[in-house]
C-alpha cells in the first residue's frame, strides 16, 4: 500500500520551500504532496539551482510514488509575491489555508500523515488571525479538546505540560485535569505508537528545586504530587515531580522514556541542545498523524542553501513510519 503525506512548507519566505524542494530530489517510500504555491516553489528551485517537477496532485487517481527530482502539488495560491527572508501578512491567511486544507484532508482520509514546515505565528496574527501553534491549530480543526507536544530525538522524549502560553499563565495552567489529561495521552501513545508495554515517565516540577518542600513554590504538594500518586495508583510509572535543573543527566535518561515538562522553555532548550536538527515534533492525541520540524522559519537563510534539511527529513520519515504502523494495526 503506498501511504500519502501530505506536506506544508509553512511560511513562504522562510526555508521551509528550500528543504522541501532539497527532499524532493531524492524518491520517497510514499506520495509526498506538497500544499503549496507552484510559482513560489519554481522561483526558489531556481534561485537554488535545483531541478524539480511539480506534478498536479489527483486525489482520484490511485496512490504514486513520484521519481527523485518530482514532487506532486495540491496549489494554493499566494496571498503577493514572496520577498526571500521578508515577512508579509498578505500572506498569513495562504499559510492557514494550506494547513487547512491539510488538516481537512486528514480528517477526511485522502491522506495518511501531514508533515508540517516553520510557520511564522507571529506574522499569522498580524494578517488578523488568532494563531499560537501548529498543534493547537490542529486540535480545533479536528475538534480535539486535548493534545500533546512531544519533541524527539536519539535519547532523550520531551513532551510538555503548557505549549505556547506567556509564562505568567502557567502555573493556572497546571490543573489536575490538564495534568491527568497530558499524562493519559502520553502514555497511551508510548504505548501504541512507539511499542512501550509500560512507559516510564520523568515528570518535571515547575518551581526551583520542585518547590524545595513548599518553600519555593506549591503547585508540586497541591497539584503535581496528588496526580502523579492518583495515576501511579492506576498502574502507571511516573516519576517525579523532579527538580528540572537535575533530572537531564543520563543516569535518569537512560532508564525513562519520556520527560514531560510543565512548559515550553524548560523543556525544549534541553531537547534541541541535545539534539538540535537531528529531532522531530510530534503531536500526540490528534486523529491524525502530524510531525514537524524543530526548527523555525530561519529566515536569514532562506534561499542560501545553508538551512540543513536533518530534521525536515526526520519529520517525513516519522510520519511515513508511524502512518504504516497505524495502517497495519487496522
Ligand atoms: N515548527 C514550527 O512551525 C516552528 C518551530 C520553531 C519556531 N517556529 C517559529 O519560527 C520563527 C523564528 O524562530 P527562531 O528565530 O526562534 O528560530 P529559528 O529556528 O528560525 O532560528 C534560530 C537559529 O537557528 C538557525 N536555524 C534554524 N533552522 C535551521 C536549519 N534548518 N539549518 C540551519 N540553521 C537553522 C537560524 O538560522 C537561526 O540562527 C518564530 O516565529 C517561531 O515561532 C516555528
Ligand atoms: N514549540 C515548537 C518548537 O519550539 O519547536 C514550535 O513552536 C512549533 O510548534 P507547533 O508545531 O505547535 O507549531
Amino acid at each position: 500500500m503506498t501511504l500519502r503525506i501530505a506536506i506544508t512548507p509553512g511560511e513562504p519566505a522562510g526555508i521551509g520551500p528550500d528543504l522541501l524542494l532539497q527532499l524532493a530530489q531524492q524518491q520517497w517510500q510514499a506520495q509526498l504532496v506538497v500544499i503549496a504555491d507552484k510559482d513560489l516553489l519554481k522561483e526558489r528551485a531556481q534561485l537554488l539551482g535545483l531541478n524539480i517537477e511539480l506534478i498536479d496532485f489527483d486525489e482520484s487517481a490511485p496512490a504514486a510514488i513520484a521519481p527523485a527530482g518530482s514532487v506532486y502539488i495540491h496549489q494554493v495560491d499566494l496571498g503577493t509575491a514572496v520577498k526571500l527572508g521578508e515577512l508579509d501578512d498578505l500572506n498569513g491567511q495562504y499559510v492557514l489555508d494550506t494547513l487547512r486544507i491539510a488538516s481537512e484532508k486528514n480528517m477526511d482520509g485522502t491522506f495518511d500523515a501531514v508533515v508540517t514546515g516553520p510557520v511564522h505565528k507571529g506574522i499569522i496574527n498580524k494578517a488578523g488571525i488568532s494563531f499560537s501553534g501548529h498543534t493547537e491549530y490542529f486540535a480545533q480543526q479536528s475538534g480535539t479538546s486535548d493534545v500533546v507536544m512531544m519533541l524527539a530525538t536519539q535519547g532523550l522524549r520531551v513532551a510538555l505540560v503548557t505549549t505556547h502560553i506567556p509564562l505568567a499563565y502557567v502555573s493556572r495552567a497546571i490543573t489536575q485535569e490538564r495534568l491527568t489529561k497530558v499524562i493519559g495521552i502520553l502514555n497511551h501513545d508510548l504505548q501504541t505508537k512507539f511499542g512501550i508495554e509500560q512507559p516510564k515517565i520523568l515528570v518535571c516540577g515547575l518551581n526551583p528545586h520542585a518547590g524545595e518542600d513548599g518553600h519555593l513554590g506549591t503547585e508540586e504538594i497541591e497539584t503535581i504530587t496528588p496526580t502523579l500518586e492518583l495515576l501511579n495508583s492506576q498502574g502507571m510509572n511516573l516519576i517525579g515531580p523532579l527538580p528540572a535543573d537535575t533530572l537531564f543527566q543520563d543516569k535518569y535518561l537512560s532508564q525513562a522514556d519520556a520527560v514531560l515538562a510543565m512548559y515550553h522553555d524548560q523543556g525544549l532548550p534541553v531537547l534541541k541542545y541535545k539534539g538540535f536538527g537531528n529531532s522531530v515534533n510530534i503531536t500526540l492525541g490528534l486523529p491524525f498523524i502530524r510531525t514537524s520540524v524543530d526548527h523555525g522559519t530561519a529566515l536569514d537563510l532562506a534561499g542560501t542553501g545553508d538551512a540543513e534539511v536533518g530534521s525536515f527529513e526526520l519529520a517525513i520519515r516519522e510520519a511515513i513510519k508511524l502512518a504504516h504502523e497505524k495502517a497495519q494495526n487496522q
